[in-house]
């Protein structure tokens, strides 16, 4: 299988204030890929760099060091030709289904336009093709919304909508920032699905940035993998089932064992680790040691002082953590 989008030792600082003196570190050492057809999930809680690794995955954010490849090619050194050719096979699906589509565009030309200037179509052939897309996530009887606006959906009725227009390019990956944050419970798993199935029928690569631990093992739970952010590092990634069913960091744990339950009676005996502070991390370019440390209740002096490193602990499943891992395996 060929690796579809690969981030290698990326990392991102973002500077502002007087002069642009003041540094933040919201990304460092990222190393993630995925393969043609796969699916992969980025979760972490808010603020810990996941919608700017998931930009700088789509290109719509530069990385500060480090380098991101898209089927092979850098695009860093891409010319802008070679760059408009491939723009095309990664799209990415915004957030908020509320403000990324034009509200005074029919739902016909918001999905009609991109085909026209990108390829062409007209009248007839034009029609069949938003007809097909708005079949394949769901919109139908596609006919029945043509002349209708994107306030009169829903919240996942607009989601769909703007997974419609990223399809408009014959996408081969489709990077999603938080799907799902914006809609109704009741239509979040829908979503879900809609990406599991384009993923499934037309072999579309599928990256979703999430937070909410129920959505990615579902979405993980027969393929894919989960890369776990905390403080702009990976902590831990690897096979979705592996890392979700038997998480080894302390940090993912803890993300695991406080997600809400359905069942009153587990939600009710379940014990939940309190962490040692609750502030989210901010890092410069100069901060030592662990992202997870400050809240960690098992951290060493040695957390504070280096980085650690993702490493094995079997077969497609790595975290960094002096404590819990070593070289030699899980401690
Ligand atoms: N353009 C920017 N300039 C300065 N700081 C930024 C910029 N974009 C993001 N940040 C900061 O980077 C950090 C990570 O932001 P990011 O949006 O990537 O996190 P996130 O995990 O996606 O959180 P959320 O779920 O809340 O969107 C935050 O502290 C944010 O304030």
């Amino acid at each position: 299988m060929h690796e579809a989008i690969k981030v290698s030792n990326v990392s991102k600082v973002f500077s502002r204030g007087y002069l642009r003196k003041s540094h933040k570190l919201v990304l460092s050492g990222i190393d993630l890929k995925i393969t043609e057809g796969d699916r992969l999930v980025i979760v972490g809680e808010s603020g810990m760099g996941k919608t700017t690794l998931a930009r700088i995955m789509a290109d719509l954010e530069w990385p500060t060091e480090g380098q991101v490849l898209w089927f092979g090619q850098d695009i860093g050194r891409m010319s802008k030709k070679e760059k408009r050719l491939l723009r095309g096979s990664v799209q990415y699906v915004h957030q908020d289904p509320y403000s990324s589509l034009h509200p005074a565009k029919t739902i016909f030309n918001i999905v009609a336009d991109p085909l026209r200037y990108a390829h062409g179509l007209k009248s007839k052939d034009l029609r069949k093709r938003v007809k097909e897309l708005m079949e394949m996530v769901g919109l139908t009887p596609a006919e029945y919304f043509f002349n209708k606006y994107p306030h009169h959906l829903s919240g996942g009725g607009r989601q769909r909508l703007a997974i419609a227009r990223a399809l408009t390019t014959e996408p081969r990956v489709i990077i999603a920032d938080e799907p799902i944050s914006m809609i109704d419970m009741s239509l979040r798993a829908s979503i879900i699905k809609l990406f599991k199935d384009l993923n499934d029928q037309y072999n579309i690569a599928v990256v979703l940035v999430l937070h909410d631990i129920g959505a990615a093992k579902y979405f993980t739970y027969e393929k894919g993998e989960v890369a776990i952010l905390y403080g702009g590092k990976i902590v831990e990634k690897g096979e979705g089932t592996k890392v979700l069913d038997n998480p080894l960091h302390p940090y993912t744990r803890v993300l695991i064992n406080s997600s809400p339950v359905a069942d009153p009676e587990l939600a009710r005996n379940r014990q939940v680790e309190q962490l040692r502070s609750y502030a989210v991390p901010i890092r410069t370019p100069d901060s030592k040691g662990c992202p997870f440390a400050h809240a960690c209740n098992y951290y060493i002096e040695k957390c504070l002082e280096r980085d650690p490193q993702l490493v094995p602990v079997e077969q497609n499943h790595e975290i960094a953590c002096h404590v819990f891992c070593n070289r030699d395996g899980v401690i």
